[in-house]
């Protein structure tokens, strides 16, 4: 397959060695220097792009793609207020488009357990729910999409709750559910769900060693998505 990399950070580095190694070609690697090189590409023969940039260069990256055919798998977290636009985009383009806060099959089944609890918690008193996630310093964007889409898990299964905050912006309230944003080095990932009581504290967390499980994740979406249409996500992907 022919790929191209929008976002040629940590990540879009990684996406890329993973991607030779299954056989792949890489066409374009693209950061914020070097974007005009993307004119003197034959688009034609780009078969899928990964994108894995800013929050604020996603929609230009995804557009983009959209407006000239190429399928797009993105992990871009921080820019979720345009998305409804994007997947207006995507259906009257009829391009596929592929979003995931995160590509990790790891913590795809970790959403799941998180939806599990969150039901079974929905029916017992008692229980304060707090969402904490760990990353490096570099990350631009809190909360992470990771928890936002956790805190979304838990808020379809309890009706209680009204919304999210992050800890420390606003005043504590109840009825929203608090995410806690840590920014600690070297930490590729770690999140964390606490149901607490006066009587006991249940946890479930998830921790990421390194990149490696988001960019594989990504590289297989690719390889997946051409042929595709629509908007898609990791329910699509995966079968569980
Ligand atoms: N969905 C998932 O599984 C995961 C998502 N992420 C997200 O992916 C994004 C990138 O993460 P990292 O690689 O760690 O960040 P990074 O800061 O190392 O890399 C970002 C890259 O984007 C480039 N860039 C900036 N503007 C651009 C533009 N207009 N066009 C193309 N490239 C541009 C920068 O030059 C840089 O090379 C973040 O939003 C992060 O939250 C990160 C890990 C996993
Ligand atoms: O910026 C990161 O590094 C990560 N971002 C994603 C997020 O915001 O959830 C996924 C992963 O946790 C790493």
């Amino acid at each position: 397959m022919n790929i191209i990399i929008l976002g040629y950070g940590k990540m879009g580095k990684i996406i890329g060695e993973i991607a030779e190694t299954r056989g792949h070609s890489i066409l374009a690697k693209i950061d914020e220097n070097n974007r005009e090189t993307l004119n003197d590409l034959d688009l034609s023969k780009v078969d899928v792009a990964i994108e894995f940039s800013q929050p604020e260069a996603a929609v230009t990256n995804i557009t983009w793609c959209l407006e000239n055919g190429i399928p797009i798998v993105s992990g871009t977290t921080g820019w979720l207020e345009h998305k409804p636009n994007i997947e207006k985009l995507a259906i009257e383009k009829g391009t596929p488009f592929f979003y995931a806060s995160n590509f990790s099959i790891g913590v795809n089944v970790f959403f799941k357990v998180n939806q599990y609890l969150a039901k079974l918690m929905g029916e017992t008193a008692g229980y304060q729910v707090e969402i904490e996630e760990i990353h490096h310093t570099a990350k631009k964007d809190a909360p992470s999409g990771t928890a936002i889409t956790l805190a979304e898990g838990i808020l379809e299964a309890q009706s209680g709750l009204k919304g999210w905050y992050l800890s420390g912006e606003a005043p504590e309230n109840g009825q929203k559910l608090p995410i806690i944003s840590k920014r600690i080095d070297p930490a590729p990932g770690t999140h964390i769900i606490r149901y607490q009581s006066e009587i006991d504290d249940i946890e479930i967390s998830h921790t990421a060693h390194s990149r490696q499980g988001f960019a594989l994740g990504a590289v297989l979406v690719a390889e997946w998505i051409p042929g595709k249409s629509g908007v898609l996500n990791m329910n699509d992907f995966l079968s569980f």
